[in-house]
């Protein structure tokens, strides 16, 4: 996005949004202020969306101060008891894999959209985690969760929506301004409705004495152990539980969906990758198992590929908002007073030419050292930076590689005619790629 290119706009820069927002584009800049001082920039701002939608700041990307660090604690806590982004979840993703390929099968060489399939097996990851159980092909219910939570997030971070922040009587003017609120919050609604029924099931059938087996049962256990004492004072309400829910089922699903969607697209956009991937795939690995995440060791050509796929094909065309939890004195040469708007764009950096040379091409190869070995990059971070920063990296990053190597152990993948699809983005909370069809071919 032009709008946001360091090269036009220095690393550092404010917009009017209209409250004065600072944006910090540089990686440097981002490393002394948003990661050496990321306490004073991990706050978040009130809007009026999160007003409008759930009535408050609640959840895990909302909230800020004591409430937040005491459930962002109980969320790792709980997430590493249930194994996630481990062992555990690696058995999931190959169960669901196996399914993936069996759905893929089906079609037969015929063109095929991916996202709906993405969409089961990886809503279905998530899905384990918070509630403890998946779901069959043919329940409908993360698949109305996806869609609805689509509706939400179109009009979510929309520089319109961003406007009623400063003029709340603007959503008096839904029509004219086409701001589509009546579309979101019918959306949120059943949302929120859907998840306080699965909360009564969940009540209704826990056993306290058992080890949660969900991300629900963990949070209502720690709901009555707390509730002689800091129970309010840490967050732990059902209104929290439902929103934290929430947050991190729509976290977990349509962001890792698109990871997967750019990674598909380069890799018909670019045939020589695919090659190469499936040579180093059959060399290491070979057919007769499943890929594990320890073969990334193994794997140098596949994780430079999807580094390269994370820098070009990031999510978030513009980062969640943050704020200032106390006055910073020196911010680059600036001061800035609690509680002023930040945008930590971590984007800017994968596009940098300071950092990448022809930035916008797309060469693995940037990754690999002389000897062939996959280096790290630690200046690409789609999951951002500081304290603020994703909380379901590990589970992300897991899921990308083993659907990723799957698709491709199984299938060699062409375009749905003459030439590939192009790689074109949609834009809106979130960055896209645009729909596309391709075949797939039994190896
Ligand atoms: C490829 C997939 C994903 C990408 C690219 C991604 C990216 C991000 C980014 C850029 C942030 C904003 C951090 C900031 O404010 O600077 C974020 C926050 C967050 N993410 Fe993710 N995310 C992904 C998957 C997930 C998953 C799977 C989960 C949960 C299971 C998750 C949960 C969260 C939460 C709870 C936050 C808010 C953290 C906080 O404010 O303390 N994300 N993510």
């Amino acid at each position: 996005m032009a709008f946001y290119r360091k090269s036009k706009y220095g690393g550092i820069f404010t917009l009017w949004l209209p409250y004065p927002t600072i944006v910090i584009a540089d990686y440097d800049m981002l490393k002394r202020n948003i990661v050496k001082n990321g306490e004073a920039f991990s706050g978040r701002p009130d809007t009026f969306i999160m007003d409008m939608l759930v009535q408050g700041n609640f959840g895990l990307f909302f909230m800020e101060n004591i409430w937040w660090k005491a459930q962002r604690r109980f969320t790792t806590h709980i997430f590493r008891s249930l194994g996630v982004g481990q062992a555990g979840t690696q058995d999931t993703i190959s169960s669901l894999a196996t399914g993936l390929v069996e759905k893929i099968d089906v079609a037969k060489d015929k063109p095929i959209e991916l996202r709906p399939l993405l969409v089961h097996v990886v809503g279905n990851v998530i899905h384990k985690h918070l509630f403890g159980f998946t779901r069959e092909w043919d329940e409908k219910e993360i698949h109305d969760f996806h869609i609805a939570i689509n509706d939400v997030l179109e009009h979510f971070t929309s520089p319109k929506t961003q406007l009623l922040d400063a003029w709340p009587w603007l959503a008096y003017l839904d029509k004219p301004l086409a701001l589509g609120i009546p579309n979101a919050t019918r959306a949120n609604d059943a949302i929120l409705q859907s998840l306080e029924d699965a909360l009564r099931k969940h009540k209704d059938g826990i056993n306290y004495d058992e080890d949660p087996s969900s991300y629900i049962d963990g949070f209502l256990k720690e709901m009555k152990a707390r509730a002689a004492e800091n129970a309010l004072a840490d967050g732990f309400t059902e209104k929290q539980l439902i929103v934290a829910i929430y947050d991190l089922y729509s976290a977990g699903m349509e962001t890792i969906i698109i990871v997967i969607r750019f990674a598909m697209l380069y890799l018909v956009n670019f045939p020589e990758t695919q090659q190469k991937i499936i040579n180093e795939l059959d060399e290491f690995v070979g057919r007769e198992r499943q890929v594990v995440m320890d073969d990334q060791k193994l794997l140098p050509y596949t994780c430079a590929f999807l580094q390269e796929v994370y820098r070009l094909g990031y999510v978030l065309p513009v980062n969640f908002l943050r704020s200032t939890l106390e006055n910073v004195e020196n911010c680059e040469g600036y001061r800035l007073k609690a509680g002023t708007r930040i945008i930590a764009q971590f984007q800017s950096v994968h596009v940098d030419k300071k950092h990448f040379d022809n930035p916008e091409e797309f060469r693995p190869e940037r990754y690999l050292n002389e000897k062939g070995e996959y280096i790290r990059d630690e200046r690409i971070n789609p999951f951002s930076m500081g304290k603020r920063s994703c909380l379901g990296e590990n589970l992300a990053r897991m899921e990308v590689f083993l659907y990723f190597c799957t698709l491709v152990q199984n299938f060699e993948w062409y375009p749905d005619g003459a030439v590939a699809p192009k790689i074109e983005v949609i834009t809106s909370s979130l960055r896209a790629p645009k729909p596309y069809k391709l075949r797939a071919v039994r190896r």
